[in-house]
């Protein structure tokens, strides 16, 4: 659907030239959701930008389907933009003209008339929820409310990506949550593709399906989102990974001599099973649980516990390969 193929973009600045985006390829798929995240500066802007050349890569290539976009002229490329929608951060409404008129716009530059755009307009005013609200200007919504305009806008060229550049980052984690699910009820409902970038773990824990991890212009890590915060090789991937742990750090906790403590986490449909019960009982183990949480990644049930084993070493050991042997992630801290 998006594809990038060595894609480097370099500024110029007065201490010399900055590589922002450094030999990025990568692939999105068709109806997936496809988050970058990364630390400020990482490059996540640049990078979704080089992806419909408002930001024009320095060297590689970029495609939208069969098309490549580096190869187009700035007139032809205008054409192709139309089928990738994008929302900002900051919404990019006009202040001076009604919802309605906001969400009419990408359909005015295309040469439709009022009467041609009303009942589209309608439709997508109705998909998002602001039918009470189409008159109104932006300076009257919250920012919640803003987004919604932000995205309707986006699709009324039915587009078959949304680009969306730190669509939450101003919005508070209750609006942060309703525009999540808006994207991926808009996502299932019309297939669309999205790709987000972010620097906040709960949005690629809520919605998407594979994720990018970016560091200094690269792509440091990129999977399938559970296997890449479950399994992490990079510093900074396991920094983003520890935010999702919820778990405490640095709390000391209470140990009894000779125990082991572990870290067990749970995937799928198993997060709700009596698995621990099972691999201790019987055993001369006991099992005290420190730390736990039980939560999802987007549709899949996922849990962590943190638990101290106790009792003769050989039989830990048991403990944990029959926690193992399970399928469970069974990591020994210490
Ligand atoms: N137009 C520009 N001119 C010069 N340098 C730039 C320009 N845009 C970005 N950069 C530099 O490129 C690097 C990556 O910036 P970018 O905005 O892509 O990162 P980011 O991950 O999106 O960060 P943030 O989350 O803070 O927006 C930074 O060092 C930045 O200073």
């Amino acid at each position: 659907m998006i594809e990038l193929q060595n894609v480097t973009k370099s500024y110029k600045g007065r201490g010399g030239s900055v590589d922002a985006v450094r030999d990025i390829s990568l692939q999105v798929k068709p109806g997936e959701i496809f988050g970058i995240i990364g630390h400020s500066g990482a490059g996540k802007s640049t990078l979704i930008r080089c992806m419909n050349l408002l930001e024009r890569p320095t060297s590689g290539r970029a495609w939208f389907g069969k098309t490549e976009l580096t190869a187009l002229s700035e007139r032809q490329l205008q054409a192709e933009r139309r089928k990738i929608g994008m929302i900002f951060q900051h919404f990019n409404l006009l202040a001076s003209v009604t919802v309605r008129e906001n969400i009419a716009f990408p359909l005015v530059l295309a040469g439709k008339s009022r009467k041609e755009y009303a009942a589209r307009v309608d439709e997508l005013l109705a998909l998002v929820g602001l039918e009470a609200h189409g008159d109104k200007y932006p300076s009257q919504l919250s920012g919640g409310q803003k987004q919604r305009v932000g995205i309707a806008r986006a699709l009324a060229a039915d587009p078959q990506v949304l680009l969306c550049d730190e669509a939450t980052s101003a919005l508070d984690p209750q609006t942060t949550n309703s525009i999540l699910s808006l994207l991926m009820s808009i996502n299932e409902k019309l297939g669309l593709t999205i790709i987000l970038i972010t620097h906040e773990m709960q949005v690629i824990r809520s919605i998407c399906d594979r994720v990018a991890v970016m560091d200094a212009g690269r792509i440091v890590e990129m999977g399938a989102v559970l296997d890449v915060f479950l399994r992490p090789t990079h510093a900074v991937t396991r920094q983003f990974a520890d935010e999702l742990s919820e778990l405490e750090s640095g709390t000391p906790l209470p140990r009894r001599e000779g125990s082991k403590l572990v870290r067990v986490h749970f995937v799928g449909e198993e997060t709700y099973e009596p698995v621990l019960f099972e691999a201790v009982k019987g055993s001369a183990v006991q099992c005290a649980i420190l730390q736990g949480t039980v939560s999802r990644m987007k549709h899949t049930p996922y849990g962590q516990l943190l638990v101290e084993l106790s009792g003769p070493e050989r039989d830990i050991d048991g403990v944990i390969t029959a926690l193992r042997s399970n399928g469970l992630d069974a990591e020994v801290l210490s």
